[in-house]
């Protein structure tokens, strides 16, 4: 088995719905390790990019590809959503579910739920059925269950939509700890505060084209075209 899935190689990725074109054509590799922020106005194609790359968007021109094959790829790669989904099943087993998908030995899936509801601040509410937990605690639970199984790359559409600054703390603090733990991310953001702290390399999105990327301290510091200059000044992109 090779160390990692990446890179990731998108070459002349394009997606159409109903004769509108919503991404592309795009060319691009992410490899490495560290974290890529997606960027960009309302609509510019950030999620259709993030499914795109995850292999969960139809796609109408171009190929995806990893330096392994597709279905292991799958495998070693994990999506979160905006909105959390809960199993209907306790927090526990909401941890214990990809663990035993997996077919990991018992006593390794215990040491692992345990170490993961110690992580999230959640060992009280073990046994409480998720769909109870808070906004908040949900999106922890949903990052940890996408960790759990040390997935290569892990894709996360605006996993901080809606949550308060404790609750985004305590994601961008798990992230961390992914990214200690080699875990390659991508996600998508409107908060550029977070971009800006948890970004190795960024990729702005404009009408469904990656407009401009770079290394963070770059694209942060100096951005190169006029759109991500007025997108960062708050200026309204048409
Ligand atoms: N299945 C679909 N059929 C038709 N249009 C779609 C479909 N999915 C997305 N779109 C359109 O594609 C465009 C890009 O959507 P996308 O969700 O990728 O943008 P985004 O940058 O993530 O936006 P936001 O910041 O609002 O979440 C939008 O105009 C959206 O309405």
């Amino acid at each position: 088995m090779v160390s990692t899935i990446l890179p990731l190689t998108m070459t002349n990725v394009a997606v159409r719905r109903r004769g509108k074109r919503l991404l592309g054509p795009v060319d691009l590799e992410v490899g490495g390790l560290g974290l890529t922020i997606i960027i960009g106005p309302n609509g510019s194609g950030k999620t259709t990019l993030l499914r795109a790359m995850h292999g969960v968007e139809r796609l109408s021109a171009g190929a995806v590809r990893w330096s392994v094959s597709e279905e292991e790829a799958r495998h070693r790669q994990a999506y979160v959503f905006q909105t959390p989904i809960m199993l209907r099943r306790s927090v526990a087993d909401n941890l214990r579910y990809p663990l035993q998908l997996l077919g990991a030995p018992r006593a390794e899936v215990s040491r692992r739920v345990n170490d993961w509801l110690a992580r999230i601040g959640l060992e009280e509410r073990a046994s409480l059925q998720a769909t109870r937990l808070s906004g908040g605690e949900k999106q922890r639970l949903a990052v940890a269950r996408a960790l759990i199984r040390r997935p290569d790359v892990l894709f996360l559409d605006e996993p901080c939509a809606n949550l308060d600054g404790a609750s985004t703390r305590a994601i961008e603090a798990l992230l961390r700890t992914a990214l200690d733990e080699k875990t390659r991310i991508i996600m998508t953001t409107h908060d550029l505060g977070q971009a800006r702290r948890l970004a190795s390399d960024a990729i702005f999105m404009l009408h469904g084209m990656v407009h401009e990327t770079g290394a963070a301290e770059r694209f942060f510091g100096t951005p190169r075209t006029d759109e991500l200059q007025a997108f960062f000044r708050g200026d309204i992109i048409a």
